[in-house]
């Protein structure tokens, strides 16, 4: 059981917060609107804490494109379908495997218009409110939906703020930018990738 959480727990984290750093790097305006409305909330000698991240509208938009766009775990493990059910008009017989697909329901071009393009704006709305899209799914949903979601949205955010409030991320110069294609393992990661990193003190 133990190993089983941190097997789950660590490669998704791991996976989601290097994908965080790899956007950030690529991403040099989006870093900077972060790094300012973090500043405008935290102090710089103290360290983030939840009651922050949730003043900080484009950061959290920034943290779900991240989940959106990092398709860390694509398709989760197959169910059998325990009965006969019938949903929207169809009939999906006792017995029937079935996988979801959170890759096309983040990847999706009729719901997002632009959805390979890394633009945490889509999560702010016109009163600049973060305003949660429930297509991200990366938690999976229903009963068997990821059991490590609280710790996940308190420790990504956290280790994320805190990384901005005090570094910048960048390509190196020189260096061709990271790949898009990812690792592919049971979860997705990106490929090794170099980012020069800069003190903001
Ligand atoms: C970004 C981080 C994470 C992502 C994207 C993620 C994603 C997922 C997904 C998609 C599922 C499958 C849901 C389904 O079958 O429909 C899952 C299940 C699970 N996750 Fe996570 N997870 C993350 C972090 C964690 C953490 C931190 C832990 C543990 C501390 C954890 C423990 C588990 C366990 C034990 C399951 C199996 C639950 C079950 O089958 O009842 N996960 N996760």
């Amino acid at each position: 059981m133990l190993a089983d959480l941190l097997q789950t727990g660590t490669t998704t984290t791991n996976a989601t917060l290097n994908y965080g750093l790899w956007f950030l790097s690529l991403n040099p305006k989006i870093q900077k609107n972060c790094q300012a409305e973090i500043d405008s909330v935290v102090a710089r000698h103290l360290s983030p804490t939840i009651e922050d991240i949730e003043k900080l509208p484009y950061f959290q938009a920034f943290v779900l494109e991240t989940h959106r766009l990092a398709n860390v775990v694509p398709n989760p493990v197959p169910r059998i379908c325990p009965n006969d059910w019938n949903i929207r008009g169809y009939t999906v017989p006792k017995g029937s495997l079935i996988i979801s697909n959170h890759y096309s329901a983040h990847m999706d071009n009729g719901h997002w218009g632009d959805p390979e393009n890394f633009r945490p704006e889509r999560f702010i709305n016109e009163k600049g409110e973060f305003v949660i899209d429930k297509r991200v799914c990366h938690f999976g949903f229903g009963k068997r939906v990821c059991i490590g979601i609280i710790l996940s949205n308190a420790v990504i955010p956290l280790f994320l703020a805190t990384l901005l409030q005090n570094f910048t991320f960048s390509v190196v110069p020189g260096k061709i930018p990271p790949t898009t294609e990812p690792e592919i393992g049971i979860s997705l990661s990106p490929k090794e990738f170099e980012v020069k990193i800069t003190n903001r003190a």
